[in-house]
């Protein structure tokens, strides 16, 4: 996200709605974002964006299911993130001027006015077994870089033979359903932000950061 090219992108917002995804009750949705959020935003997405998830989910191999973890970030949310993570990484190089350490901070958050959890168009999930337990794909979601050695990076080579057969299962489903990875995040997939377009060609973003009501 620290590449000036996705925030070159332009937006032309499709205006879909932001739906809860434990609506229809099709996806299993972890509580641990639950805690914190009063109103569930973390449980809003796209509709197309649910639409291509549920897609997904059907090209799994039997008995295996997506778990959703966080989808809808609000801007403000956002922002506490970036500059809290910002704040992280500058007590550990207090030498870094502020250009250099925005530049860090955005590879692993995103800057809250490009940021595709913003608009609805990202989603944090990993895979669970049919009694729901949540399979080893190799780190916990939301693990930094520093934290995990880099075994965050969807492509790591240390990770274990079982997490990395894991990985492959879930992008090989979440990409035929025309999501895209952000490789520093194995767990993060987005359909029509600007990094998504920037990745697959598209002309402009379908969706662009917005207030939840
Ligand atoms: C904070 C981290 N889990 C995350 O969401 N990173 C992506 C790149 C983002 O902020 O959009
Ligand atoms: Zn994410």
């Amino acid at each position: 996200m620290s590449d000036a090219r996705v925030a070159a992108v332009p937006v032309q917002d499709c205006d879909e709605r932001l739906v809860d995804v434990r609506r229809g009750g099709e996806l299993l949705v972890d509580a641990r974002e639950q805690g914190t959020d009063a109103v569930g935003a973390f449980a809003h997405l796209r509709e197309g964006v649910l639409r291509r998830l549920l897609e997904a989910q059907a090209l799994l191999p039997d008995g295996l299911r997506l778990l959703f973890v966080e989808g809808y970030r609000p801007p403000a949310l956002q922002r506490r993130y970036f500059e809290g993570y910002a704040e992280r990484l500058r007590s550990v190089h207090p030498d870094w001027q502020d250009g250099r350490l925005r530049s860090a901070a955005s590879r692993f958050v995103s800057p809250p006015e490009i940021a595709p959890h913003s608009a609805g168009a990202a989603v944090d999930l990993t895979l669970a077994d049919a009694d729901g337990h949540e399979l080893d794909l190799g780190t916990p979601i939301d693990a930094s870089p520093e934290d995990s050695e880099g075994a965050c990076y969807t492509q790591a080579p240390n990770i274990g033979d079982r997490a990395r057969a894991n990985r492959t299962t879930l992008a090989a489903a979440l990409t035929a359903a025309g999501l895209v990875n952000y490789p520093t995040e194995w767990w993060h997939w987005s359909y029509g932000d600007r990094y998504w377009a920037l990745l697959t060609g598209a002309e402009a973003a379908r969706y662009g950061p917005r207030e939840l009501i």
